[in-house]
């Protein structure tokens, strides 16, 4: 790498800790230098790094930390990377955070002062948000000086109409923020920004984006700007995903509460940790394993999250007053084309309908030549988003230096 300004990028997620480096100053010139993540953290985690080129720098199983050790793995990461950037400078950090609450609808620069108000919503995003923390406390040590930025989940979701914000709970719950946030809105904003370059023709559309992941759930966005989403409150709500139920029944926690004497930390463990793909499976919450497997159980899994997925997706659908196209994302929608194939066939009477060449393939464009609501396969890249708003911020505390905290 040649000597050249460069934005930090760490998106802590539910089973990966995703990194890059992005050199450039603007939106449009953005050039990721170093890209790479941790994956399957908890089971059997994985380290890939690539360069600018795209050539591979590493790849293989990390096994010197324990699996799920994620304060081994970021130091592993960023003894790696130091030892990567000794050739760059960076101007800044940006991560992505889970929750914002009710306080933040915008990316925002990190004083001790806003750590503090990340700190209190680990309650909300147990799985995400203290890993999203960890990072911007283990760089600050590496790296004192360096502006960190964070940049929220939730932010996104700010511009949908206040039925899609509101659960039907007495007023002041509400009113305290108790309310459906959504997340995975980096996630989206990035898909708002690429479909209208790849179909100009969808700027205006009414969009499905399936954001299928580790962690998933689906967006219901009109002329790029979200209209509704499956994640509320926290998380947990909406789809099935690798370890967490999506929408259950409230009086199931009642039950298991009354029932099974179960405390807050238990009712934790189960919804965060044992449910979802792994607990209908009894195999792994990795949807790979689940396709490869022979397990009955493991199919039942499948089929599971597949029926949810388009059922949910025909509610956003109604949401947004009718379909125009459907977008595929993240791990297991962008790499799974039998999950994608299930999935349209069962929005079949909504006008969907696969070329399934084009998928197994996974072109960019996958639907049938007649189907009436085309289907893309779009990689999304939260870190690309979360660059250019950091950046944007440098940008503005450069002509307005920020308050000490
Ligand atoms: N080829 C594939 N087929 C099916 N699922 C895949 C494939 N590749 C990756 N995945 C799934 O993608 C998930 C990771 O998705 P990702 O969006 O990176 O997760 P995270 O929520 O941690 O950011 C893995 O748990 C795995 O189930
Ligand atoms: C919000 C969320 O579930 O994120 P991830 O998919 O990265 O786990
Ligand atoms: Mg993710």
């Amino acid at each position: 790498m040649s000597h050249r300004d460069a934005c930090l990028v760490i998106n802590a997620g539910s089973s990966s800790l995703k990194f890059s480096v992005f050199c450039g100053a603007g939106r449009s010139d953005l050039e990721a230098v170093l890209t790479g993540q941790i994956s399957g953290i908890g089971t059997a985690p994985r380290f890939e790094a690539k360069d600018a080129a795209r050539h591979v720098l590493a790849d293989g199983i990390l096994d010197e930390v324990g699996p799920g050790d994620r304060a081994g793995l970021l130091g592993f990461l960023l003894t790696w990377m130091r030892h990567e950037l000794r050739d760059v400078r960076l101007v800044a950090a940006g991560h992505r955070v889970v929750h914002g609450g009710t306080r933040f609808d915008a990316p925002v620069r990190l004083t001790p002062a806003v750590l503090a108000e990340l700190e209190a919503l680990v309650p909300l995003a147990p799985l995400h948000q203290p890993h999203n923390i960890a990072a911007m406390t283990a760089l600050a040590e590496v790296y004192p000086e360096l502006p960190q930025v964070a940049c929220f989940d939730t932010a996104f979701h700010r511009t949908r109409p206040w039925q899609a914000q509101m659960f039907a709970l007495p007023r002041e719950l509400t009113d305290e923020g108790v309310r459906r946030y959504g997340f995975h809105g980096l996630s989206y904003e990035y898909i708002a920004q690429r479909l209208p370059q790849i179909a100009p023709e969808l700027a205006e559309a009414r969009v499905v984006v399936c954001h299928l992941g580790s962690g998933s759930s689906l967006c219901g966005m009109r002329a790029g700007r979200s209209v509704d989403t499956t994640m509320g409150f926290t998380a947990l709500d909406g789809l099935p995903m690798g370890t967490r139920p999506g929408a259950i029944d409230p009086g199931v926690l009642i039950y298991l509460m009354r029932e099974k004497g179960m405390g807050p930390d238990e009712l934790e463990r189960l919804l965060y940790h044992k449910s979802g793909l792994l607990g209908v499976s009894g195999v792994s919450n990795d949807m790979r394993a689940l396709l490869d497997s022979e397990n009955p159980q493991a199919a039942e899994a499948v089929e599971l999250f597949c029926f949810q997925v388009a059922k949910q997706a025909a509610g956003l659908a109604a949401a947004m007053g009718g379909l125009d196209a459907v977008v595929f994302t993240a791990g297991v929608g962008e790499n799974s084309a039998p999950v994608r194939a299930r999935v349209a066939e069962k929005l079949g009477w909504l006008g969907v309908h696969l070329d399934g060449a084009a998928n197994r393939a996974r072109a960019t464009r996958i639907s049938a030549a007649d189907s009436r609501v085309p289907v893309f396969v779009i990689p999304t890249d939260e870190e690309r988003m979360i660059a250019s708003h950091t950046l944007a911020i440098l940008a503005r505390n450069a002509v307005h230096p920020p308050l000490a905290a």
